[in-house]
């Protein structure tokens, strides 16, 4: 009974990419940039000292980043790795969390995204107007790019007054809408995101997000587990969709089916904050004795910490991740694989707020898993033509399996 048990650490880039130049983010390196601040004690707020991640260490994380970028992340351990370990490049044109998803599960976006490319009045005035229409709005705020949360600091107010809700982009081809749950309605944002989503669709655009958040004003607004996001299916079918096509359980843990647009799940499981994520994912390892792949998505390293630059925040969410990393090793059975990888950088140190183009590190171990290093990997997609050799499916169009 083979099984794959794949965490994606949302935004753990090591390194900037070949094309990092076009994305504005030559240099940026998420895992790199981070220990260097903590090994020179400037991301000591809640933690302290050099990042300390003994048990992804042994996975092979630094010299995977080693590998990716030319140097050793700083101050990191340097346990000799047990998992097989390397980087990938990004085939998608975008660097954004579903393309990054959808190539891991063997499925690269070869096409553009639509994009709203303005900062400010960034979306066509006569998709607004529809929306605006359809949904009985009495009017939007925003309208342009913008970080989540200092844009409630802004407008969180107005809105609670008016009724109107905040719309705003970013890099990513996104549509976010920002609404407080109590005045306005977590049932009428999500409505207002179905309309919105459905009005978008000359667009091209990857994903409609509903940002519910809740707080008496300025400086007290946080945002709650009740996001939603509605993305467009993906392309072609994804090792997920030929798993559950095969009679296999394909288990989403958070934002997974979200991200995939619930096709090829099986299985759901919410799950909201690091520890929640945790507990769904070793009960699905439980509960789970068929052909499967656990499928965790860790949205907390990229939505907290790294598009609110929080070096500090972002360090101590690595450490926490990985006091719990050996509870699933130790949960592994000998038919398993573990995959531990990213869909994209979003380093804390970089200007603005948006992500940033780089490789993200391919870890696997398993019983049956050769240690050592598989380089530099041409696609993403190398995930998913691995897991669909291990799982016993036809191979998928996109990637080369590291697995032998
Ligand atoms: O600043 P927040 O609202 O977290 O938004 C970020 O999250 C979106 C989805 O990953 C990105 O497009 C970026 O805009
Ligand atoms: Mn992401
Ligand atoms: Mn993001």
């Amino acid at each position: 009974m083979q099984r794959a048990i794949i965490l994606i650490l949302d935004s753990l880039g090591i390194g900037a990419a070949a094309d990092a130049p076009q994305f504005g983010d030559a240099g940026s390196n998420t895992l790199g940039h981070i220990a260097m601040e903590a090994a020179a004690g400037r991301a000591d707020k809640g933690r302290s000292g050099p990042l300390h991640l003994p048990n992804l260490s042994k996975m092979g994380l630094g010299h995977a980043c080693q590998l990716s970028s030319g140097y050793f992340p700083a101050g990191m351990e340097q346990a000799a790795p047990l998992a097989a370990y390397g980087y990938a490049r990004e085939l998608s044109s975008g660097k954004d969390t579903p393309s990054g998803h959808w190539e891991i599960a063997g499925v690269p976006v070869l096409f553009d995204w639509g994009y709203f490319r303005d900062k400010d009045n960034s979306f066509p005035q006569a998709l607004l107007d529809d929306i605006v229409a359809q949904a009985g709005l009495p009017g939007y705020l925003g309208n342009c790019h913008a970080s989540g949360t200092e844009i409630l600091d802004r407008l969180g107010e107005e809105h609670m007054r008016s009724g109107k809700p905040i719309f705003y982009t970013s890099a990513d081809s996104v549509f976010q809408i920002a609404c407080h749950e109590e005045s306005f309605g977590l049932e009428r944002l999500y409505e207002l995101c179905r309309i919105t989503r459905a009005t978008l669709e000359p667009y091209n655009i990857g994903r409609v997000i509903a940002r519910p958040f809740l707080g008496e004003g300025r400086g007290q607004f946080v945002r709650t587990g009740n996001r939603k996001d509605l993305a467009l299916p993906p392309p072609a079918a994804t090792v997920l969709q030929k798993l559950a096509d095969a009679g296999g359980q394909v288990v989403s843990i958070g934002k997974i089916a979200d991200i995939y647009a619930h096709v090829g799940i099986t299985e759901q499981h919410k799950a909201t904050g690091f520890d929640q994520i945790w507990d769904a994912t070793l009960a699905a390892m439980r509960d789970t004795q068929q052909r499967a792949i656990i499928m965790a998505n860790f949205v907390d390293f990229d939505s907290s910490y790294g598009h609110r630059r929080d070096v500090a925040g972002y360090a101590a969410a690595l450490e926490q991740f990985d006091r719990r990393l050996p509870e699933v090793m130790a949960a592994l059975q000998p038919d398993d694989i573990l995959i531990l990888s990213a869909d994209h950088g979003c380093d804390p140190t970089w200007p603005g707020s948006d992500h940033t183009r780089e490789h993200i590190p391919v870890l696997c171990y398993g019983h049956g898993v050769k240690s050592g290093s598989i380089g530099e990997r041409g696609s993403f997609a190398d995930i998913g033509q691995s897991v669909a050799a291990h799982l016993g499916l036809p191979a998928m169009d996109y990637g080369r399996s590291f697995l032998n």
